[in-house]
């Protein structure tokens, strides 16, 4: 019996993903929450003929929602218009997500809390320091979701070796299972997202691509919301990302074997997140690594990735940290003070 809560239901993620959520068996209860709608979402999703029940939640029901729910996924706050960054986001979500991670503190505090809202950078730090001055943090639980970058990275990478190869082997790429071939690390927005090619020799195979690959994968967000011309960011491939994280999550309280799987986190608190950092050189406490689940939460990250780096992965890391240090800076100070907002 695994009750998932949706905080943010009601928008262009929420739905698709309360619908993906909806069709999983190994959900008993679903709790869509948000400001508007939420009622409307949930009747409607009832009426799919899978086991769990969907309830929606009024603005003011939001512990009701919570309430014993075992994973929170958040969808909840405003997405970037053309000629915006993630980082212009802060203003609005950040008070967003320190509410909906407070009230996660009151009413179901041990549940895995995985962040969607942007700047995922921020946000996490946000509801890590949230749940601290709480007394209720547990490490390995809050988990950012950049599982959109790991998804991105596998279709662009396909496509350019698909390119290079003039389509006569294409059937060697299929999309499906790139997984074995790409993964990214870091953080959540441009170049602190950094693809790892898992077989280096494909970055020769690339050759001029590789470059190209890499600005696509940092900067795909971009693309749609350019696409949608006003209307918002990426909605169903982001649907789909947050499901395929939250369905290993599920798998793992199953008692499943998962495969790690990358999520910024809480370096500090996980098992080997200190010797993570060491080999990052860097004091970086948030870092989004391929995660060991237990129970679904991190119990550790797959550290052995940063050994493997090529010498163009490693400037990416490089340039990365500066900007990470920045974001998790902003987000700390929202909740400790010292916020110049
Ligand atoms: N982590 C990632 O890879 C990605 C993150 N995002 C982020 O996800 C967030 C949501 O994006 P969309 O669904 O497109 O936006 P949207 O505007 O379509 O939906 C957001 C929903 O949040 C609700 N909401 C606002 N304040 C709330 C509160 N206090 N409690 C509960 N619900 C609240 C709104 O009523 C709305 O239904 C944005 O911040 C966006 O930047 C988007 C794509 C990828
Ligand atoms: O680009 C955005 O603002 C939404 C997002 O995080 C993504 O699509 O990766």
């Amino acid at each position: 019996m695994v009750k998932v809560a949706v905080v943010g239901a009601s928008g262009g993620i929420g739905q698709p993903l309360s619908l993906l959520l909806k069709l999983n068996p190994l959900v008993s209860d679903l709790a869509l929450y948000d400001v508007r709608l939420a009622q409307g979402v949930a009747k409607d999703l009832s009426h799919i003929s899978t086991n769990a029940v969907c309830r929606g939640y009024d603005k003011d029901q939001i512990g009701e929602a919570l309430r014993g729910a075992h994973v929170v996924l958040i969808p909840a706050g405003v997405p970037r218009k053309p000629g915006m960054t993630r980082d212009d986001l802060f203003k609005i979500n950040a008070g967003i997500v320190k509410g909906i991670v407070t009230a996660i503190g009151q009413y179901c505090p041990d549940a895995r809390i995985l962040i969607i809202s942007n700047p995922v950078n921020s946000t996490v730090p946000i509801a890590v320091e949230t749940l601290k001055a709480m007394g209720k943090f547990y490490p390995g639980n809050v988990m950012g979701v950049t599982t959109l970058d790991v998804v991105r990275a596998e279709t662009f990478l396909a496509d350019y070796l698909i390119a290079q190869k003039k389509n006569s082997i294409s059937k060697q790429y299929d999309k499906t299972k790139m997984c074995k071939d790409v993964t990214v690390i870091g953080g959540h927005s441009g170049n602190t997202i950094i693809p790892v090619i898992k077989k280096k020799p494909l970055i020769s195979t690339l050759a001029s691509a590789y470059d190209e690959f890499v600005h696509r994968v940092q900067f795909g967000g971009d693309e749609v919301v350019k696409a949608k011309d006003g209307a918002g960011s990426a909605t169903l491939s982001m649907a789909l990302a947050g499901y395929r994280f939250a369905e290993q999550v599920l798998k793992s309280i199953h008692r499943e074997n998962t495969a790690p799987i990358p999520t910024y986190v809480y370096l500090p608190g996980i098992a080997n997140g200190v010797k993570a950092q060491a080999k990052l050189s860097t004091s970086l406490e948030y870092f989004s690594l391929p995660a060991n689940l237990l129970d679904g939460r991190v119990t550790s990250v797959d550290d052995t990735i940063l050994d493997s780096l090529s010498p163009q992965e490693k400037k990416l890391v490089e340039r990365a940290v500066k900007e990470l240090e920045t974001n998790i800076d902003k987000g700390k100070k929202f909740v400790n003070g010292n916020s110049k907002l």
